[in-house]
């Protein structure tokens, strides 16, 4: 069919209409891989209650964003989902999509919004392969678009060139030994953003019985950065990745790496969360932390303490909270830093009760948001500053009004381009009393 791409929404689909035979209204088609304004020939290849999926056939008429993509692997891939439009035009999708996300949770009046980017390409600090046999080849790849069927890969240009060049060595170190590429399910590095210090963490269904060293010791022979490595050994109790649980096997080397983001150094175990994008973190540490001091500063969903180590030079007392056993504690020690292994909202009920309350608190909660509970013990705490750092525009919008609702005003917006060339979009939203 041919259809007319009106915008393109979250997920990275472009939106179009078609007349529904015998309905009174047109009905949704999502085609991805499409731009605005764009005219498609589409296939429908799933139809749902209200709307279907359609595989982009042809571009009838290209918008002057469509540029060719970088990758021999886009659209295959389950990766990238923008690497067709210039980078520009991804940055104004993305806005467009924030705007509307926010405006249909209720929220008038938007502040404008800042766009902050970096650059588009080698970003990615840290990339998980899966590892497979194929035609008697050893290959790593990712999952191909859609599926949980393996896709072999050649190359990942938003990944920073160290981690390709480790997969590479790998693969062509594994040969030697068997039972360890055998093993393998798959194979996750983590590079400081210099890509001077290298970790890696191998998954395997059953760990062999010796040998993890010799293979660490054979790859730093080409690849030097390589500072530590470990073994998870993943245990199935069911059906599906969710089922899945980890064991620590062996390891070797370092069990971490000093991460550098601007003036402080942060300790990140093998496997702890942090930021992906190294180019921009820094720039993220500053929209949330510079020029902002006083007495009593909180950060919620601290991880490793990216936010808190900079709060604590400017604030007299810094409350980092964190859910997750990890490096936050080895982050934050010395006067007037305080770690604390909860989760936010049993953090918040004692606080509440405490009746304690700072002048800022900066929140980074995972894709699911803050929820209405955090949103009613924050309203109640009243602290003057907020700082809340998203990465889902849905889950922020329908927080944001929330607070919004209980008496804060959102004072500033901006767009962080954390993910360039996918549908992934990372907000700073600054609300004040
Ligand atoms: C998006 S990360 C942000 C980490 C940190 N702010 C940073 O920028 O590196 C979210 C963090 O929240 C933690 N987390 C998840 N649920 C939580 C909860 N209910 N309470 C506190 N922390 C939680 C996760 O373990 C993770 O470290």
């Amino acid at each position: 069919m041919k259809l007319s791409i009106e915008k393109v929404v979250y997920g990275g689909a472009g939106l179009a209409h078609v007349e529904a035979s015998g309905a009174a209204t047109r009905e949704i088609v999502f085609v991805p891989f499409t731009l605005p304004g764009e005219v498609v020939e589409a296939e429908v290849a799933d139809t749902r209650d209200n709307f279907k999926d359609a595989a982009l056939r042809h571009v009838i008429a290209a918008s002057s964003d469509r540029i060719a993509p970088q990758c021999v692997h886009f659209g295959v891939c389950g990766g990238c989902q923008y690497q067709h439009a210039s980078y520009d035009a991804q940055l104004r999708l993305k806005q467009s999509i924030l705007q509307e996300t926010l405006e249909r949770a209720g929220l008038n009046s938007l502040p404008a919004m800042q766009v902050h980017a970096a650059q588009p390409w080698e970003y990615r600090n840290r990339i998980r392969l899966r590892v497979a046999m194929v035609d008697w080849e050893l290959r790593v790849g990712y999952l191909r678009r859609g599926s949980s069927e393996f896709l072999p890969v050649q190359m990942c240009p938003i990944a920073a060139p160290l981690l390709w060049y480790a997969a590479e060595t790998f693969l062509q170190r594994a040969g030697s030994f068997p039972q360890w590429a055998n093993a393998t399910q798959e194979i996750e590095f983590f590079t400081t953003g210099d890509e001077q210090k290298l970790q890696m963490t191998l998954f395997v269904s059953s760990q062999p019985v010796k040998g993890f060293s010799e293979l660490c010791e054979a790859l730093c022979e080409q690849l030097p950065q390589l500072a530590g490595a470990g073994v998870q050994i993943m245990e199935t109790s069911g059906r599906g990745r969710k089922s899945l649980r980890m064991q620590p096997g062996a390891t070797w080397g370092a069990a971490g790496l000093n991460y550098t983001v601007a003036d402080e150094t942060y300790w990140v175990s093998r496997g702890s969360f942090f930021q992906v994008n190294r180019a921009i973190v820094a720039q993220l540490t500053e929209l949330v932390c510079a020029g902002r001091s006083g007495r009593l500063a909180w950060d919620l969903y601290a991880g490793v303490g990216l936010f808190s180590r900079i709060l604590a030079s400017q604030f007299a007392e810094v409350v980092a909270v964190e859910a997750a056993k990890g490096d936050l504690e080895t982050n934050l020690r010395g006067p007037g830093r305080r770690a604390i292994a909860s989760t936010t909202v049993e953090f918040l009920r004692q606080a509440v009760l405490e009746r304690d309350r700072p002048e800022l608190i900066v929140m980074d909660p995972p894709r699911a948001g803050v929820g209405s509970e955090v949103c009613a013990l924050l309203a109640r705490l009243k602290a003057p500053e907020v700082v809340y750092v998203s990465c889902d525009p849905a889950t922020l919008g329908r927080d944001l009004r929330a607070m919004v609702d209980s008496g804060y005003k959102l004072n500033q917006l901006h767009l962080v381009d954390m993910f360039p060339q996918t549908f992934h979009q990372e907000t700073v939203a600054v609300l004040r009393l």
